[in-house]
């Protein structure tokens, strides 16, 4: 069970103009500005459950699955994943996670596939055997045989977030969180890393949270969202709340955020 409750976090930046003398200036005097990122986020997620974490360019999606990971601490607010707290009970807590950012990679950029997989084998400590077993599932699910040798640099960006999702799934972690991961893919691996997730939520019963742009893959995996704008939790329901009276999703989004002045 996932539960956020009243969590703040604000971001410190240092201001200034542009140009040479306000360079100069700020040398001596720095101002700074507060960006309330986020400013009293609740929810609760089930175990099993499948959440799509939507909402428009710079909500606070990427600062919530940070916190949720442990990566960042919130100034205010409690978040509780199966009793632990993940920015304090980190080693603990990154156990039971999995965590995936379209945008980055956690994999090293000049070694195989393989040596990369098998390095995080010994940084979360898995057994040899469960190793061996959730490599063969995974690389069978994802179609990975003819990729491991590969190193990561050498990949299409398909066959890399393929990698990635496998990579945070070794572990066999009981919450996965994804951040953008079909952006930029083309149709077939968008398909192909829909498919794996459903498969994998249905048969593992891993809790899914997933943040996207693409209402295709919220249409096609979960029906609950959580919509975020500004920081703040704006609607916490079902996707058909947001389509309803529109040809799209992508209209009736667009219609709620600008409802919304996001
Ligand atoms: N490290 C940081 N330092 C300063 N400001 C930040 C930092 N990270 C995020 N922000 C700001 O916090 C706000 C929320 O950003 P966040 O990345 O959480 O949004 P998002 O919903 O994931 O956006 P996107 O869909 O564009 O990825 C934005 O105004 C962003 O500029």
């Amino acid at each position: 069970m996932i539960t956020m409750q009243d969590v703040c976090k604000t971001y410190k930046v240092s201001k200034r103009d542009a140009g040479f003398s306000s360079a100069f200036k700020a040398l001596f005097h720095k101002e700074y500005e507060l960006i309330h990122a986020l400013d009293g986020v609740s929810f609760t997620i089930r175990d099993g459950e499948m959440v799509g974490y939507i909402g428009p360019n710079g909500a606070g999606k990427s600062s919530t699955i940070k916190i949720l990971s442990g990566i960042l601490t919130p100034e205010e607010g409690t978040c509780l994943i199966d009793g632990l707290t993940p920015w304090k009970n980190r080693i603990e807590h990154v156990k039971n996670i999995g965590v995936v950012f379209g945008q980055r990679t956690q994999l090293w950029w000049d070694v195989p596939v393989l040596d990369s997989f098998e390095l995080l084998k010994e940084i979360y400590r898995i057994d040899a055997h469960a190793y061996r077993r959730n490599l063969e599932q995974l690389t069978d699910m994802l179609g990975l045989s003819g990729l491991l040798q590969t190193p990561t640099r050498q990949l299409s960006l398909g066959q890399r977030m393929r990698c990635e999702i496998a990579a945070s799934l070794l572990h066999d972690p009981k919450i996965l969180f994804l951040d953008e991961p079909t952006i930029g893919l083309d149709a077939v691996s968008k398909l192909a890393v829909r498919d794996f997730i459903l498969r994998l939520n249905a048969e593992k019963k891993t809790t899914v949270i997933l943040t996207t742009h693409d209402m295709q893959d919220i249409e096609a995996l979960t029906s609950r969202i959580i919509l975020i704008g500004r920081g703040h939790i704006l609607l916490d329901g079902n996707l058909t709340d947001i389509k309803e009276g529109f040809a799209s999703t992508d209209e009736g989004l667009a219609s709620f955020y600008q409802s919304h002045n996001l």
